[in-house]
């Protein structure tokens, strides 16, 4: 299940995203925002790090305006590896590599159809369980 929020910045192309997962058959659940009326993105990045914590969702993506917001605020939640990515490299090379279990992406920096390339790189890229990655990974989940 995925895990998917937004602010008003990343309103339009949420609905693009979900428009697509639903193309894919894949399930997701919404966790807001519902239109471009101003709202603060850390509540949304909350609402989708906590369907992760919990285990009602195995991935997340979350869109503002840049992806940066977001982005930061996901990542303090520990457990959390939120890669904000505005390229197909950077998408597959942080499964790869971090097993980054969300992705953050700004829907005033990239246009409908490289956001949409970007999630099925994402999503479809395996984590390569490489022991160097582990070890590193290991290192940041660290106190
Ligand atoms: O990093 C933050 C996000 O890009 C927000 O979407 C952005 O700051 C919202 O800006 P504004 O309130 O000016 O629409």
């Amino acid at each position: 299940m995925i895990a998917v929020a937004c602010d008003h910045g990343g309103y339009v192309l949420k609905k693009e995203i979900l428009k697509h997962l639903e193309e894919r058959g894949l399930e997701y659940k919404d966790f807001g925002c519902d239109s471009e009326e101003a709202v603060d993105y850390p509540i949304y990045a909350r609402k989708v790090t906590t369907a992760i914590k919990s285990g009602e969702c195995d991935r997340g993506i979350l869109i503002c305006g840049t992806g940066i917001g977001i982005s930061i605020a996901a990542n303090k939640v520990k457990g959390i590896r939120a890669a904000l990515c505005t390229d197909c490299f950077t998408a597959e090379a942080t499964r790869q590599h971090n097993d980054a279990n969300i992705l953050a992406l700004g829907g005033r920096v990239v246009g409908p159809g490289l956001a949409l390339k970007i999630v099925d790189t994402f999503l479809d890229t395996p984590f390569s369980n490489a022991e160097r990655h582990k070890r590193r990974i290991d290192l940041i989940e660290q106190e």
